[in-house]
């Protein structure tokens, strides 16, 4: 389904439906414009459509983008050459729903619509038109054989360096299957595992089987829980006991460790950049009802003096892919290196911020070991009587732990249970 049906437009062409014209303008944003897309979403056709429509239109351009190279390689035997981006886009989306259970006479009639509409591309309507009807009988049973789409080359190349090609091979698995739904519960994990039909995961998190509308189920409304993949929700675990402790979260928003900090006892301080992202804190922080004090600044230039830190730090994102399939295809790994210096900023700056004795935990959600293992090497290079502190923790796995102490926690781990998202965690300890 794609939202409202097809209408007719004034000169008797159809028109095509709201949202699949929507998903194919987030396409051309994309891959056209290198724009995340959540910032796509913001403007454009998108913005106008309906709550429901709006959802049918990401759908259709996830899924795309999650298997944009599956879309390509059924098309290129059947394309001379490369069309516009514009038909690309739309003979991807259409490849995407016919061959993965689309309902063929509204998806080929929507796609040669949205190519018709327009003067520059009418003329290649009857292309497409053969293009899409010929996928609907052959392209299923193809689709099915093809392998989970490659990494871009900027991406690929570093991660096979960095733990081989066959693991690279099995996170690409991982990303084409997308993510479960977790959650973290403020408390009484069992019970609201029993509640919501959910897995009580080794680690505390709960991963639901149904992806319905979060907001619909049982203890949203009151704040019981909140969204958050389980390996997010492992750094601020490996704390250990913060009841009473002043814990500055550094990079807080939109505030899952916040949440899980406040619901263990502490006394949490969330500071972030961003006034618009700190909104999602303070909504997140009514609904759940969990107290703490929200701070609008540049952890740069933070002051106070701190028990514990937490430092969810600005990164790549590249461990979160299998649910921002567009994270790949939008960047080429632009501004990683500027991100990998303020980390190692962040880090020396929360040093300073820590009395005596405390304890940092770093983390990111990149699968690149320069916004990891390799952050925490420079920065016990930097500071000769930091130390890394071991993790305890029954829950990790050995194959997850790293040479230098940390967690390295990647999304083809856990595949019978679903995956995780890439993750990379490590707590230091001050000196005394
Ligand atoms: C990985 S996200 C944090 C996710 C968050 N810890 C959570 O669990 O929900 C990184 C955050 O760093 C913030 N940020 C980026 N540069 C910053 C800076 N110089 N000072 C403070 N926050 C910054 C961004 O606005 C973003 O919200």
């Amino acid at each position: 389904m794609a939202g409202k049906g097809a209408e007719k437009s004034s000169d008797g062409a159809g028109a095509a439906s709201p949202a699949r014209a929507a998903a194919v303008a987030l396409l051309g944003q994309v891959l056209g414009q290198g724009r995340l897309l959540s910032e796509a979403m913001q403007g454009g056709p998108f913005a106008k459509l309906d709550a429901a429509e709006r959802a049918a239109a990401q759908r259709l351009a996830t899924g795309v983008l999650r298997n944009l190279g599956r879309c390509d390689q059924m098309l290129k035997s059947r394309l001379r050459k490369a069309p516009p981006l514009f038909v690309r886009n739309v003979l991807r989306l259409g490849t995407f729903e016919l061959c993965t259970g689309g309902a063929a006479h509204g998806v080929v009639n929507d796609c040669v619509s949205l190519i018709s509409a327009d003067r520059k591309t009418k003329t290649m309507s009857g292309l497409v038109n053969a293009i899409l009807r010929r996928l609907s009988e052959e392209g299923p049973e193809q689709w099915a054989k093809l392998r989970a789409p490659r990494l871009p080359r900027w991406l690929r190349e570093p991660l096979a360096a960095a733990w081989g090609g066959k693991a690279v091979s099995a996170m690409e698995l991982a990303h084409a299957a997308g993510a479960p739904l977790d959650i973290t519960v403020a408390s009484d994990a069992a019970g609201w595992a029993g509640k919501l039909g959910a897995e009580l995961l080794p680690t505390g998190s709960l991963r639901l089987a149904e992806q319905g509308q979060v907001s619909a189920l049982p203890g949203f409304d009151e704040g019981a829980w909140w969204v958050q993949d389980a390996a997010a929700a492992m750094p601020a675990k490996l704390l250990g006991d913060v009841t009473g402790l002043s814990v500055l979260d550094m990079c807080a928003a939109p505030g899952g460790k916040t949440m899980q900090l406040a619901a263990a006892g502490a006394k949490v301080t969330a500071l972030d950049l961003s006034e618009g992202r700190m909104a999602r804190i303070t909504e997140n922080l009514l609904r759940t009802g969990l107290k703490a004090e929200t701070v609008v600044g540049d952890a740069l230039e933070a002051e106070g003096s701190y028990d514990a830190i937490l430092l969810d730090a600005p990164c790549s994102a590249t461990g979160t892919i299998r649910r921002h399939p567009d994270l790949p295809h939008a960047k080429a790994g632009e501004g990683i290196s500027e991100l990998i210096g303020l980390q190692a900023a962040m880090i020396d700056h929360a040093l300073g911020l820590l009395k005596p004795g405390g304890r940092l935990v770093f983390c990111t959600c990149s699968l690149l070991p320069d916004e990891g293992e390799c952050q925490v090497d420079e920065a016990l290079a930097r500071n000769e009587e930091l130390t890394v502190l071991p993790l305890e923790a029954g829950w990790i796995e050995p194959k997850w732990r790293s040479e230098e102490g940390g967690l390295r926690l990647r999304p083809d781990y856990w595949p019978e249970r679903g995956g995780m998202d890439g993750f990379y965690v490590a707590v230091l300890k001050k000196p005394e």
